[in-house]
């Protein structure tokens, strides 16, 4: 465990020798939707430099979908799902040779890396990206990572790269996550509104209750302020620093000068799994408990018997993560070891008269599959 250190401060990441820098499509796109080879160029110049100065750099690159509308024809970003995963299927191979070309000019070798939201969360997968990951680093390479867009189902996808971007600072341990996109900084309410003033610092994210964001991004990205909001409680909660601008100023960013929103780190590193689960993932239903086992999964942070299940909610599957909700609103998040159909009849039964029924009888949620929620969410619109 690594102890949060109060005095942080944004200049702390001049000194940051490992960084994850995300873009987003919005950045590397042009009013036409093609790919923008000068604003993709002028990036990898600011982390080649960073290179040069001996820091090391994670790139997690979104634009494979966007890199793909101009050579299928389409007219701009598709709806569903299988266009979207041909498209990105079509543009990633052009984005990463866009990135072998520029980086190539300083010198530098790329590889590219492509996750799903499951590689993360499932040990085994998470053990092989880290050491990957380290091993490219280590070779001196530039990781370019995005999201696998044509295995990730709806179920388990990221959508957007700003939480898979988070996950990965969680993953190689980095000093500092930097989130470019094509507004500078977080607004305290539309930028598109006058009165719109910068959040220049955030020392916690429930300082922000007040702050209105939108899961609409821009024409190209996906997800808005919501899913970089996300990322950086995914981020600091797990003590890694984040500086949300626009791309234009990444070097300032890199540099530690005041320039976007800072977020502060908040926690302590915990499992890439609890992290998912806490912040990310989708949600497939809802249990209700009464005020001792809500008690139990939190202050004791026990796993969910049966007999503290009052109600269920929604259609899931065993290993679906659903809400735990208590007497005054939702305490957890954990992956149910039954399903939907299954709970009802074991509701209220203590383990021993499930016993009687013949039912081995598991924990509903065990407390390792189990995330306390904390209050104090961003509000959303709508
Ligand atoms: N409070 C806010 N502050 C700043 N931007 C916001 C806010 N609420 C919504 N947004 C929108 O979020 C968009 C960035 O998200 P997105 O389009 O997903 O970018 P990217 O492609 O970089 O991930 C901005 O263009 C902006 O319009
Ligand atoms: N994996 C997708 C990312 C989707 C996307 O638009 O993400 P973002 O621009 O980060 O909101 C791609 O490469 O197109």
């Amino acid at each position: 465990m690594e102890a949060v250190n109060a005095s942080e401060s944004r200049t702390d990441l001049s000194r940051a020798r490992r960084l994850v820098v995300k873009v987003g499509s919005s950045s590397l796109t042009g009013a036409d939707g093609h790919l923008d080879l000068a604003a993709l160029r002028s990036l990898v110049e600011v982390l080649s430099q960073a290179r040069a100065a001996g820091r090391q750099v994670v790139l997690v690159s979104s634009g494979a979908v966007a890199a793909g509308i101009g050579p299928i024809g389409l007219p701009g970003r598709p709806k569903d799902l299988a266009t979207a995963q041909a498209t990105a299927s079509v543009g990633q191979g052009l984005l990463v040779a866009r990135y072998t070309e520029a980086f190539g000019r300083h010198g530098l070798t790329v590889g590219q890396v492509l996750l799903t939201a499951g590689d993360l969360i499932r040990r085994q997968h998470y053990a092989n990206a880290q050491r990957a990951l380290e091993r490219l680093l280590a070779l001196g390479v530039v990781p370019i990572v995005n999201e696998n867009d044509t295995v990730a189902t709806d179920e388990v996808r990221f959508g957007d790269n700003d939480r898979l971007a988070a996950l990965v600072s969680h993953l190689v341990r980095a000093d500092g996550l930097v989130l470019l996109t094509d507004v500078d900084g977080l607004y305290d309410g539309p930028p598109t509104d006058p009165h719109a003033r910068l959040v220049p610092e955030v020392r916690s994210l429930a300082d922000l209750s007040e702050v209105e964001v939108t899961g609409r991004g821009s024409d190209i990205g996906t997800g808005g302020m919501v899913t970089k909001l996300d990322a950086a409680s995914i981020a600091t909660g797990s003590g890694v620093p984040v500086v949300l601008t626009c791309a234009p100023h990444a070097a300032r960013a890199l540099a530690g000068e005041p320039v976007g929103t800072w977020f502060a780190p908040t926690g302590h590193r915990v499992s890439a799994r609890r992290l998912w689960l806490a912040h990310a993932a989708q949600v497939r239903g809802r249990l209700h408990i009464d005020a001792g086992a809500a008690r139990a999964v939190t202050d004791g942070k026990r796993s969910l018997l049966a007999a503290g299940i009052t109600s269920v909610d929604g259609d899931f599957e065993a290993g679906d993560a659903v809400e735990l909700v208590g007497p005054t609103g939702v305490v957890a998040r954990g992956l149910v070891a039954y399903s939907s159909g299954d709970l009802p009849e074991m509701l209220g039964k203590s383990s021993h008269e499930l016993r009687e029924h013949g039912d081995v009888p598991r924990a509903v949620v065990h407390r390792d599959d189990l995330a306390q929620v904390r209050p104090g969410r961003v509000r959303t619109p709508g």
